[in-house]
């Protein structure tokens, strides 16, 4: 009787522990079991080593300031902890703010269909999943909207079990997923007619690379929307208790810095985004979104008992106990956050690529190219260059008789003599001496319809042969235009050296900054008399211009500022100061320079000839040198075509970059602003 008691007794207890791992499991439906616990792409026996590895990154912050580092630190994180979350949370790896009445799985659902309804998509069209995990948000999403989902994530093991769950919910055909790092998509510019982010872009370690990479690939008048991880306006960085929440989410949660909410607008805006809507979504009215962490306690006790057990037995892989205790402890850093108001995990932003956006001609465009562990902004400077060269902008060349002069001036040569040869053709011709002693060098105008027009082109073949002779460069405001574009060309030959040594399996390539010849260095700068531009604009517009005015401010600074009247805008009446300087002329400069941008930008004019054709050559060059890079990259990245899936993982390579320690050298001095008269 007593060994059928033992024997029954055993029984049961074999039955509820089986019972208890493999089929109760957590409280979510999900499409693991406690028994299937895996380090995803790891294998068992390294997962604990990957622990390590990955809290060793925590030892040496810098490692993760290091960007090209994250998307390696954030695939170790996801392959340790995608079973577990899987398992404990269900297959939208995210947070929603609860509903009364409606269960997590629901709230959850409504939290993801909500990002759809915003981006405003019909069926059949194309979207992007920014960071998709295992896909509990694209089905969701897919089987809402029935558009087209491609998701993108760093982690090879998540791609299987998100093209498993497509499979098996019957949504393969409208859900498409790729390994990729969403800071170098695996697509062409203009692809998507919509896309969404839901708590990935946190695990970028700069936002403006992420979104310059999800604007260029989306079309224009295409809307995106994101759900941010955030520290709120209550985060105080003095309090000591608050950094503490913060950093234990960090860690937990494999962030390289918690952003503050008016970073989010900030970045999409400087990569070119418009906001259309921007709001807390965690903010009261909204029930907390972290009831749920804080009603599974006693299941993650549960769950530690498990993963325990099957560790021990050697079910599960040896670091899963590490893992699970780490998410146990996150589980209580986030909660803290949410109690206190000072963390938000769905701060929503909402934006639109402009509709009248185009990839500029000249090559330039937003985003970055990477050389040597450092991002390089290719439309550097572009605020500050005025671009007037739209499609119906007026030409408006500057006087050259005037800038004959300048250079005339500038050179210390004697002031050339003017002839009007034959009167019935409005002939004009020039006569210069520039090495005096030596005989006079006679430029022409040629025929034209009116003297001043003949007069204009032979200044113009004056001042060609002057800067040929002298090496002279004239300032404009075309000039740092043309630096961009040789900056522009020089980044993505630099980028084709890279990715050309990638694919010969070369080690380190030295990027060095073009040397500055010595005859380059002595070039002359000429800048224009932006006054001479200021009247040639005020005969063409009929506005009228003040003189300039100048005011001592004391200590030997002044300030600068000219008026323009009855300007086609509603103001009617424009005054542009310069900056404080010690210099008398520049200030004056600066403030006419101001207004001549005004101008050309009201009026929509261009303003041509002054750099002769440069610009245009600048452009052509760099087109070229972005051509090679594309087709380097396209042979060394080949986009995916889809399906079958990309033959290889695409991630942030340990490129050369990452190799090539050296410092870079400063940007060359020609390719700096140099302004001199
Ligand atoms: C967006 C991100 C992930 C957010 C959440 C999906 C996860 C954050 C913390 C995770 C968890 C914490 C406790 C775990 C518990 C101890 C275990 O027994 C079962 C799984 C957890 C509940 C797990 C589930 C997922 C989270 C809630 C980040 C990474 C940007
Ligand atoms: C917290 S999960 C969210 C997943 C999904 N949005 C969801 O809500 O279920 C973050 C996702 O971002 C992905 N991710 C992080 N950094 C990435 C990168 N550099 N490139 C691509 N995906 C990345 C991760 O692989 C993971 O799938």
């Amino acid at each position: 009787m007593d060994s059928m008691a033992l024997i029954c007794t055993v029984g049961l207890l074999f039955g509820g522990l089986y019972w208890f791992i493999c089929i109760h499991g957590p409280a979510e439906r999900k499409g693991k079991r406690a028994v299937d616990l895996s380090g995803g792409s790891i294998s068992s026996d390294k997962v604990q080593d990957k622990y390590q590895q990955y809290w060793s990154f925590f030892r040496r912050p810098k490692e993760i300031e290091t960007a090209e580092k994250v998307p390696d630190f954030v695939d170790t994180f996801y392959n340790l902890v995608t079973d577990i979350y899987e398992w404990g949370w269900g297959q939208s790896f995210h947070f929603s703010p609860s509903i009364p009445g409606k269960s997590h799985r629901d709230a959850t659902r409504i939290h993801e269909e909500m990002a759809v309804d915003l981006i405003k998509v019909s069926p059949g069209q194309k979207i992007l999943d920014v960071g998709c995990g295992v896909g509990g948000p694209m089905r969701a999403i897919a089987a809402h909207s029935r558009a087209k989902v491609t998701g993108i994530t760093i982690n090879e093991y998540q791609v299987k079990r998100a093209k498993l769950h497509n499979k098996k919910a019957g949504l393969d055909s409208l859900c498409e997923v790729v390994c990729g790092n969403f800071l170098e998509m695996p697509f062409a510019s203009n692809t998507f007619d919509g896309a969404y982010s839901i708590e990935a872009t946190c695990h970028a370690p700069k936002l403006d690379d992420v979104y310059s990479e999800i604007f260029r690939v989306l079309k224009p008048g295409s809307l995106y929307v994101s759900y941010e991880w955030v520290t709120t306006d209550k985060f105080n960085g003095d309090d000591s208790e608050h950094c503490d929440v913060i950093q234990g989410i960090e860690r937990g949660d494999a962030l390289p810095g918690l952003r503050r909410y008016d970073e989010i607008s900030e970045a999409a805006k400087k990569v070119g985004f418009e906001i259309v809507d921007e709001r807390d979504l965690a903010a009261p009215p909204a029930k907390p979104w972290w009831d749920r962490l804080k009603m599974g306690r006693i299941a993650y006790w549960r769950n530690h008992i498990v993963v325990t057990v099957l560790a021990a037995i050697g079910v599960a892989p040896k670091g899963t106990v590490d893992v699970h205790d780490m998410l146990f402890k996150t589980a209580d850093y986030l909660t803290r956050g949410g109690e206190s108001g000072i963390f938000s995990p769905m701060h929503m932003i909402l934006c639109r690529k402009p509709v009248d956006y185009r990839e500029s001609s000249d090559c330039v465009e937003f985003g970055y190219l990477k050389l040597n562990n450092q991002n390089y902004d290719l439309a550097m400077a572009a605020d500050e260059v005025p671009d007037v060269g739209g499609h119906e902008t007026r030409k408006v060349s500057i006087s050259f008789s005037h800038l004959l002069h300048q250079v005339v001036e500038y050179l210390k040569l004697p002031v050339p003599a003017y002839y009007l040869v034959d009167v019935g053709k409005n002939a004009v011709k020039i006569v210069m001496e520039t090495d005096p002693g030596l005989g006079h060098l006679v430029y022409e105008g040629g025929p034209a319809t009116t003297i001043r027009e003949s007069r204009e082109k032979a200044a113009e073949n004056v001042v060609r042969a002057l800067r040929m002779e002298f090496s002279i460069q004239v300032e404009d405001f075309t000039s740092r235009k043309i630096k961009r574009l040789e900056r522009s060309e020089f980044l993505y030959k630099m980028k084709r050296i890279e990715l050309e040594a990638m694919e010969r399996g070369t080690g380190q390539v030295p990027v060095k900054w073009p040397v500055v010849l010595d005859h380059k260095r002595r070039k002359k700068y000429v800048c224009i008399d932006y006054m001479d531009v200021l009247h040639t604009l005020s005969f063409e517009t009929k506005v009228r211009i003040s003189e300039v005015d100048t005011f001592n401010v004391g200590l030997g600074k002044f300030v600068s500022w000219v008026t323009i009247y009855g300007t086609s805008v509603d103001t009617g009446v424009e005054c542009f100061f310069s900056a404080v300087r010690a210099d008398l002329k520049a200030t004056k400069q600066d403030a006419t320079r101001k207004d001549v941008d005004f101008i050309c930008t009201a009026y929509n004019l261009n303003m041509v000839n002054l750099n002769y054709g440069n610009g245009i050559y600048a452009g052509i060059k760099c087109s070229l040198a972005r051509e090679s890079y594309l087709a380097a990259k396209e042979r060394v990245i080949p986009t995916p075509t889809l399906p079958p899936p990309p033959p290889h993982k695409l991630r942030a390579r340990p490129s050369f970059s990452a190799r090539y320690t050296g410092q870079l050298s400063p940007t060359p001095a020609e390719l700096d602003s140099f302004f001199k008269r």
